[in-house]
């Protein structure tokens, strides 16, 4: 059975999060775990408050995970504050885990601030350089490349200024376009690109987590990194095109969508 671990911030309402990943997890038919790195009260429509967990707290977490049941892949999602980041980096190097996937959360679906501005260094040059791949959306490229991206020319654009700071894959997720959803992959001066029509469908709380819960699911199926985000994208792909309808606001993703018998 292959293990796959989630550090990540709670949703309640369970939509995005560590509850999205576990459910991608299950999907995936891997054995999920979860690191928490911070509660947060938030549902379709927004985050009402945030409470960190110690970094003391967050170590023990990390410990009970690693001296027993060693995951095959890490997948990092939203950390806060800078103390957070720093933890994680120093058990990263302790415990050495392969795959590493790294989703710098910044701002939620709903406008949120999820990373402080203090955090933002530590990010950029402490956790980032320890991921195999880091999956911005466009206004997370946009702070780490230093200009806007107004089209996909402007995505090939950042991808090569943010590769002169990071040697791992880049996807850049195109979701945030109005006329389609197109993500590009990049490594190495290599370019790929994953097209998708933009489905009609406002629910996406939680793609950016579960498409990076996909892609440490299928690293660690054994699946190389371009299959995995590959295989990643069909499933975010065919969770919204599902159109299940939850919530008052931006709802969330039906992570059943492939085990379910549609006529
Ligand atoms: N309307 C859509 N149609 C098709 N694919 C979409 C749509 N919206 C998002 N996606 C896809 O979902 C994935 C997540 O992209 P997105 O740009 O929404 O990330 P994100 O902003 O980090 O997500 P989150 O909403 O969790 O913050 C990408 O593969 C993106 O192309
Ligand atoms: C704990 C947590 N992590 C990540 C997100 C981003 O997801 P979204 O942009 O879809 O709100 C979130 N809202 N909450």
């Amino acid at each position: 059975m292959q293990k796959v671990l989630t550090i990540a911030g709670t949703d309640p309402s369970g939509g995005a999060g560590a509850q999205a990943d576990l459910k991608t997890f299950m999907a995936h038919k891997v054995y999920g775990m979860s690191v928490i790195t911070a509660l947060v009260a938030q549902n379709t429509c927004g985050v009402r408050d945030i409470m960190n967990v110690t970094p003391a707290f967050l170590k023990e977490q990390f410990d009970c995970v690693f001296e027993d049941i060693f995951p095959d892949a890490v997948k990092i999602g939203m950390v806060s504050q800078p103390e957070l980041i720093e933890v994680i980096v120093e058990k990263l190097k302790q415990y050495q885990p392969k795959n590493i996937v790294v989703d710098p959360v910044m701002v939620s679906t709903s406008g949120d601030r999820l990373l402080a501005q203090k955090a933002l260094t530590m990010l950029q040059k402490e956790l980032l350089p320890l991921a195999q791949i880091i999956t911005p959306n466009i206004p997370e490229a946009e702070v780490l490349c230093e200009f806007s991206i107004e089209s996909k020319d402007d995505m090939v654009k950042a991808a090569q200024k943010i590769a002169t700071n990071y040697h791992g894959y880049i996807l850049i997720k195109g979701g945030h376009f109005e006329d389609c959803a197109d993500d590009l992959l990049y490594h190495d001066g290599e370019e790929i690109w994953l097209p998708c029509v933009k489905i009609q469908n406002p629910n996406t709380h939680g793609t950016g987590c579960t498409l990076s819960s996909a892609i440490a699911s299928n690293l660690a199926l054994g699946y190389d990194m371009v299959s995995s985000v590959k295989n990643a994208k069909a499933y975010i792909t065919g969770a919204l095109k599902d159109g299940m309808d939850l919530g008052k606001g931006s709802g969330p993703l039906n992570h059943c969508w492939n085990l379910m018998n549609k006529a």
